[in-house]
């Protein structure tokens, strides 16, 4: 008796953890059953032709701040989800901050599970805060299957009493004791408060406000300092450390370094210290500003190197959304803008076209920095993040010919910003299949907006 597979999409170039094969993707009830030449076609099979298209592991992008609950004016489930699939993400998770209440205990854990259920393209993950004063409320936001911890080292910004504030050094040390205890993971936005707060307090006082003088109040050392302070609680603690949107190649190499002395800690980048630098965040002004900012050509090309060493452990997006007034107003200065930038939905094609088209690097590399690496880190590789039997059928297919200029009409955001905007693309995203089902095509855009589901999988524990 043949297989009746629901789903095949055939005659793609398909790429396994170390190699691209030209095979066909058998699909039953949402998980990946066969991997061949000519597979069986009945006459209920669903069949995509992908001759000419990568057929990749969707994207799992770690990082990104949809805003609801309460803050879904500047980006939603909705929005923010069709925008990942759009861009080939499959799988995603929410940072616990710029939604009101911040995922701080199980009470708004619960609400920001309310507000993606139903809501959501593709599946993700939730991330919970530590924050000072909420030590007691880890153990019950484990329970209830956040995928690990979020602390900022620096003011995280935003407004208001309830807004997520950063650790001091006792709440950092203790919170880590007790993750650690849980068996969790932490993330940490990693820039000295120390160095920032007071290059940033002398910048106000001396009325320096342009994008250089922002990039200067946040510069390397303030990330050095913080990666290195945070290893060492690592290593006293023993609680595993994930680094966001590390920014230099240095903060790479200490991360990697610590790793080879055993420490269980990783380091990710984001699409934009690759593809953009200082200049063009004088060039287009606000829409490229993020924290960490933007570093120098030399910054960006040593970044470069360390990811084709392979000493990056992931690529996420750190999409952090605002309305766009927030970024360009009239008489709103650089240094008053809101720090972050929108570009979730291009970080598949951005990387593909520039560290494959342009500079060479094997798509195997890319697509494990995008899917198998960031599955494995955060205990999803049973289910997600390569193309192989028995796993979710997350598969994305990409155009490697099509070329095309973005422009605000293709941006699904809430806020039709990004820095990439006006930027020619050698690939686009043909479509995004998420456990069997179509989410994207090229063609119809978002078809199917709600079939994503919180998968409550603790960071790395099995
Ligand atoms: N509140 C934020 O969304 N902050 C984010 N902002 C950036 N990266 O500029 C972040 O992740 O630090
Ligand atoms: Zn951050
Ligand atoms: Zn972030």
């Amino acid at each position: 008796m043949k297989d009746m597979y629901e789903l095949v999409i055939k005659n793609g170039n398909v790429v396994l953890p170390d190699e691209v094969l030209g095979l066909d993707v058998g699909v039953i009830a949402g998980k990946i059953v066969a991997l061949g030449e000519q597979l069986h076609i009945s006459p209920d099979t669903k069949v995509i032709d992908a001759t000419g298209l990568y057929v990749l592991p969707g994207m799992i992008d770690m990082h990104v701040h949809f805003n609801e609950p309460n803050f879904g004016h500047w980006e939603g489930f909705r929005s923010g989800s069709a925008a990942l699939a759009a861009g080939g993400c499959t799988t995603y998770a929410d940072m616990p901050l710029n939604g009101n209440p911040p995922t701080v205990n199980k009470a708004a854990l619960i609400l920001k599970a309310e507000a993606a259920a139903g809501n959501s393209a593709v599946d993700y993950v939730l991330w919970g805060g530590l924050v000072p004063g909420n030590l007691e409320d880890l153990k019950e936001l484990s329970a209830a299957g956040v995928t690990g911890f979020k602390a900022f080292l620096s003011n995280p910004g935003g407004e208001g009493e309830g807004r997520f504030r950063e650790v001091d050094d006792d709440t950092l040390y203790q919170g880590m004791k007790k993750i650690a205890s849980l068996g969790g993971i932490l993330a940490l936005h990693a820039e000295s408060e120390d160095i920032t707060a007071a290059l940033s307090a002398d910048a106000l006082r001396n009325g320096l406000n342009s994008a250089r003088d922002f990039a200067a109040t946040r510069p390397p050392e303030a990330e050095w300092e913080a990666v290195a302070r945070a290893l060492l609680y690592s290593e006293r603690t023993g609680c595993r450390l994930h680094f966001v949107h590390i920014s230099t190649a240095a903060a790479i190499g200490m991360i990697y370094d610590a790793k080879q002395r055993g420490l269980d800690v990783s380091a990710e980048t984001c699409p934009h210290y690759l593809i953009l630098n200082e200049t063009h965040m004088e060039d287009l002004g606000p829409v490229a500003k993020c924290a960490p900012p933007l570093r120098s050509v030399e910054e960006q090309e040593k970044l470069w190197e360390v990811l084709a060493q392979g000493k990056i452990d992931l690529i996420a997006s750190d999409h952090s959304p605002c309305p766009t007034e927030l970024k360009v107003a009239h008489g709103l200065s650089f240094a008053e803008a809101w720090g972050g930038i929108s570009g979730a939905q291009s970080s598949l094609e951005l990387m593909f076209h520039e560290g494959v088209n342009v500079r060479g690097l094997p798509i195997t590399l890319i697509s494990q920095l995008l899917s198998g690496l960031p599955a494995k880190r955060f205990g999803l590789q049973d289910r997600k993040g390569s193309i192989a039997l028995g796993l979710d059928a997350d598969l994305v297919l990409l155009n490697p010919q099509h070329s095309y200029t973005l422009a605000a009409e293709d941006l699904k955001y809430r806020h039709k910003h990004s820095p990439y905007m006006g930027m020619t693309l050698s690939c686009k995203v043909a479509a995004t299949i998420c456990r069997g089902t179509v989410v994207y095509t090229a063609e119809d855009g978002v078809v199917s907006a709600d079939s994503g589901q919180w998968l409550q999988v603790r960071g790395g524990i099995k």
